[in-house]
């Protein structure tokens, strides 16, 4: 027992129970959230071998402290009805509610707490410890939600494997109980009937007005460490299961500010292959990020790629499966709006790599619901405008804010450099520009507002018009017709079957041909540009601009290139532009010669463009028009002109008069369906069988759990017999070590005299000179006359002399001494009752 200056007394602390209940409900019993939870996986109690005469025998002996209950011994309460002891039983004191005498505090640093109000002996019963009984899953979810609604306290604690006590919402007192580093009680988990129970005794003995603490570090289910105000001098600084999950703060600071991610993401590059529980800490902070923008600033700079990366650490670093299932579960948080981010990330793939490396359920769960989630988004838009010259009017995709696509940076002076757009301070990186670009109902409208603006292009373009108010699919559906009217002109349509995903997938093959630092995408264009550049969707996009187009003058609309006179020729001249919309305003402002002659800016571009059109507009083909090359594409090396072009569309008719462009176009447009109708057949079908295989992957690993479970619940049977064995055993050895046999019963009288003397020594301080003399004597007089009559009973029973039973060995020893310490305990406890009364009164 530690000295009685170390103990912390709260005696003139007000009691504010009832105002304390009024933070939850207040129940007797565990909830349990289902039927299976909270289930004992040992045995039952058995009838034990205890006997007890009423007005005989001290309480104690019906299963009491210091009994030989071979039930108490094992945790588990004695059934009613069972018990040889009946209704005197002490064994039942979760099912009797038998609690200690408490009330409740409040401190200053640690909140409410419970002050004891008696003395409760060592091993004494506290309370229970009651609450919503759940399983890991859930308690997990809890645990995000109230650090989400900003709670303070909390109050988990483990029950058995994959299994927890909430008591949050509903509990008893024992969920104000605090955590200390030196306390004074401990959780004992005990089988009461079919259910397991968490109790909370004393682990030394406790006075009035002390405060009942015990070690959260062994019992409580980890939330986020907090810091510790116990005040031991031994205290650990932090409450909490494992060190690991110490962090330097209490709580890392949510990002709230969008301008804050890419600083954000610098930080997790950097933490990465830091200690687990410092980027832990970085993943923290993505749990408690709540704030839309950030998410989606997150996702424009590639934030995903950055994800892709920590969940390989994990695995190839053999991460728990705990921070696997916290990285995803915040991935199913982050707001993804088409594929494109989904994509460049590439994070699919480390899906498959982990549903390989991990059986985890709730991981797969997880994982099955992202990719549901991310694969009926819309197909991403990310390379369209690098590799097909699409009409800024008639893009579907514009979202009301129309892209630098190669036809403005051909007529208009060059609004800035990659690298301009790449900078933060002058806007947004270029990775992440064609991510707004979604198909949203905006953008819906705009296409119709476009076709609106462009009554040339749907005039003359049956399919174009229809495409346009389809889909994205559509749309590049189209800008692959005017590629295979260019591939036309030398002698046939070609099957050009990439999509999007496609073209940006065997780019990012060749730009990691040369770079095989794959996962800095995104991040780097400041600090590291190398890894960047060869990835800048502006300079794939740069590579489909014309020729320079440098007006002479009003009337030479682009015919000749005479740089000299070029108002684009000095770099400084340029005005910059934010937006391709900024852009065509002030180019109107900056080149007022161009307004004359187009009117119509926007209805000019769709003409270019146009794959129907009549004749090609004079000023639309840069730098030469008299069928020289005037178009490369950098990737296919295709070279065509526009006369070529306008002559395919004109010249070359079917006998029934339709332009062979036309055809062609239907031709490959029909292809284009058929192919799309194919592939969405295959990933049905590839998507269905996955899904069984899901599925039976599933119940093999149910089926596998189940063989465990009962495996392990066999192995604790076995384990939980051993030990009867070995205690009854233990009994048995007990009773031939040290034995002394008397010869008269008055020499067994005052050798069990002189060991109760022995024994009580202990508790000579705490009585009276008197009241000791006397509790000796007459608690010596009752041990042997209990002694006796148990040795009579016994010989009736066998039919032997008395005489020769008269021992005294280890057994009967350690029996004597429980006695001892059962009746002082309770005489001193009576006593000091007593006295708190009498103070009272
Ligand atoms: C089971 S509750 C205990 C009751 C709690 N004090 C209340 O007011 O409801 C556990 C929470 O109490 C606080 N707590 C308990 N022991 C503490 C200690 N030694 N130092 C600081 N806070 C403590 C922590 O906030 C912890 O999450």
């Amino acid at each position: 027992m530690p000295p009685q200056t170390q103990r912390k007394f709260y005696k003139d602390y007000p009691n504010v129970i009832e105002e304390a209940k009024k933070k939850y409900r207040h129940i007797a019993e565990n909830i349990h959230k289902e039927k299976h939870l909270g289930l004992a996986r040992a045995d039952e109690a058995t009838r034990c071998d205890c006997s007890y005469a009423p007005g005989v025998d001290e309480p104690s002996v019906a299963c009491g402290a210091g009994s030989d209950c071979i039930n108490r011994f094992l945790y588990v309460e004695c059934n009613e009805g069972e018990c040889p002891c009946g209704d005197a039983c002490q064994n039942r004191r979760f099912k009797q509610r038998s609690y200690a005498e408490v009330d409740l505090i409040y401190t200053e640093k640690k909140g409410y707490g419970v002050r004891a109000k008696q003395v409760i002996p060592r091993d004494g019963f506290i309370l229970e410890y009651v609450g919503e009984v759940m399983s890991d899953d859930m308690a997990e979810k809890r645990k995000t939600a109230y650090r989400q609604e900003g709670r303070t306290h909390f109050y988990f604690m483990d029950l058995q494997k994959g299994e927890v006590v909430d008591a949050t919402e509903y509990g008893g007192l024992a969920r104000f109980i605090n955590h200390s580093c030196k306390p004074n009680a401990r959780v004992d988990k005990w089988i009461v009937g079919r259910q397991l129970r968490l109790g909370i005794f004393a682990d030394r003995q406790i006075l009035p007005d002390e405060e009942v603490t015990f070690d959260y570090s062994a019992e409580r289910s980890g939330t986020t460490a907090q810091r510790c105000y116990c005040g031991e001098d031994n205290c650990r600084l932090f409450l909490g299961k494992d060190d690991s999950e110490l962090v330097l703060e209490e709580e890392p600071h949510e990002m709230k500010k969008a301008d804050r991610v890419p600083y954000f993401l610098a930080v997790l590059q950097l933490t990465l292959s830091k200690e687990p529980k410092i980027f832990r800490r970085q993943l923290r902070r993505m749990e408690i990020c709540t704030v839309t923008e950030v998410w989606k600033e997150f996702v424009n700079r590639n934030g995903l790629s950055m994800i892709r990366r920590y969940l390989q650490h994990f695995i190839s670093e053999g991460f728990e499966n705990d921070d696997i299932v916290r990285l995803l579960k915040v991935l199913c948080r982050i707001p993804v709006t088409n594929r494109a981010p989904v994509v460049v990330a590439n994070i699919e793939r480390t899906f498959e790599d982990i549903v390989k490396a991990r059986k985890h359920p709730e991981i797969r769960r997880l994982i099955a619901l992202l990719e549901k989630k991310w694969k009926d988004l819309p197909q991403a838009p990310l390379i369209r405008r690098a590799l097909t010259p699409a009409t800024p009017a008639s893009t579907p995709l514009s979202n009301g804010k129309r892209s630098r696509s190669s036809t403005e940076d051909n007529d208009k002076p060059e609004a800035s450099s990659s690298d301009d757009l790449r900078s933060p301070k002058r806007g947004r990186s270029s990775s992440e520009e064609p991510l707004e670009q979604l198909k949203t109902p905006e953008s819906e409208k705009n296409c119709e507002t476009d076709s609106k603006r462009s009554p040339s292009s749907s005039k003359n373009s049956p399919i174009y018009k229809d495409d346009r108010n389809t889909s994205l699919n559509s749309h590049t559906n189209t800008s692959r017709q005017d590629s295979s009217l260019l591939t036309a002109s030398s002698g046939g349509y070609r099957k050009s079957g990439h999509d999007i995903s496609d073209s940006y997938r065997s780019h990012r093959h060749h730009r990691d041909a040369r770079n095989p630092d794959d996962g800095r995408s995104g991040y780097y264009s400041n600090s590291s540009p190398s890894p960047r550049k060869d990835y800048d969707v502006r300079s794939l996009h740069d590579s489909w601009r014309p020729k320079k187009y440098s007006p002479k003058d009003d009337n030479d609309r682009g015919n000749s290139s005479s740089e000299a006179n070029s108002p684009m020729k000095k770099e400084t001249d340029r005005p910059k532009y934010e937006s391709s919309r900024d852009f065509y305003e002030g180019s109107r402002q900056s080149y007022p010669q161009y307004r004359s002659h187009h009117s119509s800016t926007v209805d000019r571009y769709s003409r270019r463009f146009d794959p129907y059109r009549r004749s090609p507009p004079r000023d639309s083909c840069n730098g030469d028009d008299n069928g020289k090359i005037s178009w490369v594409n950098k990737f296919t090396g295709e070279r065509t002109s526009q006369k070529i072009k306008a002559m395919i569309d004109t010249t070359f008719k079917t006998p029934e008069g339709i332009p062979q462009g036309l055809v062609n176009a239907k031709i490959e447009e029909s292809l284009y369906r058929q192919r799309q109708v194919e592939e969405k057949a295959a990933r049905e079908a590839a998507e269905a069988a996955a899904a069984k295989a899901a599925k039976e992957e599933a119940e093999k690993a149910a089926a596998e759990e189940k063989r465990a479970k009962d495996a392990r619940a066999a192995a604790e049977a076995k384990r939980i017999k051993l030990a009867r064995k070995e205690k009854a055993a233990n009994y048995e050895a007990m009773k031939s070590k040290n034995v002394i046999t008397f010869d008269s019963t008055e020499a067994f009288r005052d050798e069990y005299r002189k060991y109760v003397t022995e024994n009580a020594k202990k508790f000579e301080n705490q009585l009276s000179v008197e009241l000791y003399a006397s509790q000796c004597k007459k608690c010596a007089d009752k041990a042997v006359e209990k002694e006796l009559r148990s040795i009579n009973e016994d010989d009736k029973k066998s039919k032997r002399s008395t005489q020769a039973k008269f021992v005294l060995n280890d057994y009967l020893r350690k029996k004597l001494s429980n006695f001892v310490t059962t009746y002082f305990e309770a005489l001193i406890a009576k006593q000091s009752k007593a006295k708190g009364k009498a103070k009272e009164e």
